[in-house]
């Protein structure tokens, strides 16, 4: 009998080993993050007495991935595919299951005490609800030099006043706003405190989670304006985790896809948005509307078919399987895909997709099935508004 307590709760060993990368792209020294096999798994629980574990959620289930020094990597995805939870483990503030994170050449799980605090500083997070994330009793003075003195940049208010002046002057806010609390700023404000709260500790990386998506789209564009600016500014690297695929455009160098806790795609941004490669990219694509009606009316409309299998009883072989237009039986249903270089003419190095078929889709020897009846709605990673995604709204606006 299996132990329910035991971590695999998965049917399939073969079918569902962590997937292994063919790491051909982005190793050397340029490398800031090197996350290699990272699983997040939250157990789930049942019983009030015996608090017995009955599950799993594979959030995060096998990623690979690196952030090389001064670019934006931006991580997107559908809702729950497990990009929070990635950043999160990045971050350390969500040890690992498995595999590790090596940051600036140092393997973080690795730390303690001292070592992990310094550590800690390098790395900051801007989140997506500035009011929640700012305590509404701190002055912005307060909300600004508190990490400087935990770090011990400065001593007290007074020694840090000139810094404080600097980060407000950085993120476009007055000196005057020191004295002022979070509830007295709009939305934007906010995030640009947030935005100078990360930067007080001089860190290397920032990861924001859903950085603008709480903000009108106007305010969206100035805010990642201002990221962009203060990145050449103070030399940092970003990790943006972003549902809004032309945010994500925008900002990013290169773009991971994710997938049920895996990366299903990774590529610059450019060549993701003018060829993407794996079926789910591909559909995701296909939902972004395009403001020429030629266009529009020309290209191929993929819907995707089911909704997103729940992460706790993730499908076997390729996660993206039961969705998939291209599905192929049965090496689909039962064989992981390594995210691997196609071999096709003109794809980069930096090019790596996660599926067994991608050079015969691409060559046209694998056609797309008939779409079923039912299709997923995407709206989420159109915010819900497909305005948002022309240029009608934030790639105009930026
Ligand atoms: N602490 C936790 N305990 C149990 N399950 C969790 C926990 N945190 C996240 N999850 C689950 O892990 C999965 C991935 O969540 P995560 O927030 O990382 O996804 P996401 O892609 O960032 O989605 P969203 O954009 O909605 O935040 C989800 O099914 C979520 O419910």
């Amino acid at each position: 009998m299996t132990d329910p307590t035991s971590e695999p709760t998965q049917p399939d060993e073969k079918a569902t080993a962590p997937a292994e990368t063919e790491r051909t792209a982005y190793d050397g020294s340029d490398v800031l993050v090197d996350a290699k096999g990272v699983k997040v798994h939250f157990p789930i629980k049942r019983g009030v007495i015996f608090d017995k574990t009955i599950g799993h959620v594979y959030a995060v289930d096998g990623v690979d991935l690196q952030i090389r020094r001064g670019e934006t990597y931006g991580l997107v995805g559908e809702s729950g595919c497990g990009k929070s939870t990635l950043g999160r483990a990045i971050l350390n503030l969500e040890p690992p299951t498995d595999g590790s994170v090596v940051f600036d050449g140092v393997d973080i799980a690795t730390l303690k005490g001292e070592e992990l605090r310094k550590k800690r500083q390098d790395i900051q997070m801007v989140f997506q609800d500035p009011l929640s994330s700012l305590d509404p009793r701190q002055s912005v003075e307060s909300l600004l030099f508190e990490g400087m003195k935990a770090h011990g940049i400065a001593k007290n208010a007074k020694e840090a006043r000139p810094r404080l002046v600097e980060l407000l002057n950085a993120v476009g806010l007055p000196e005057a706003a020191l004295a002022k609390y979070p509830h007295e700023f709009s939305g934007g404000q906010r995030q640009r405190i947030g935005i100078a709260r990360a930067l007080s500790v001089n860190p290397k990386l920032i990861v924001a989670d859903e950085p603008v998506s709480a903000l009108d789209v106007s305010v969206q564009a100035q805010v990642i304006n201002l990221l962009e600016d203060l990145q050449d500014e103070f030399g940092l690297t970003y990790l943006v985790v972003a549902h809004d695929l032309a945010v994500v455009r925008h900002i990013s160098d290169r773009i991971g896809v994710m997938y049920l806790g895996a990366l299903a795609e990774e590529a610059e941004a450019d060549d993701l948005y003018a060829a993407p490669l794996h079926p789910y990219t591909r559909a995701l694509m296909s939902a972004v509307p395009v403001p020429d009606p030629v266009i529009e009316d020309r290209r191929e409309q993929i819907l995707l078919t089911g909704d997103l299998p729940s992460p706790s009883h993730p499908p076997t072989g390729c996660r993206f399987h039961t969705r998939c237009p291209w599905r192929q039986e049965t090496k689909c249903d039962t064989e992981r895909p390594v995210l691997r270089v196609p071999e096709i003419p003109g794809v980069g190095q930096s090019h790596r997709v996660a599926c067994h078929w991608t050079e015969q889709i691409e060559a046209g020897e694998i056609t797309p099935h008939e779409v079923a009846p039912q299709a997923t709605d995407l709206s989420d990673l159109l915010d819900g508004d497909a305005s948002l995604m022309g240029p009608a709204s934030i790639s105009e606006a930026l």
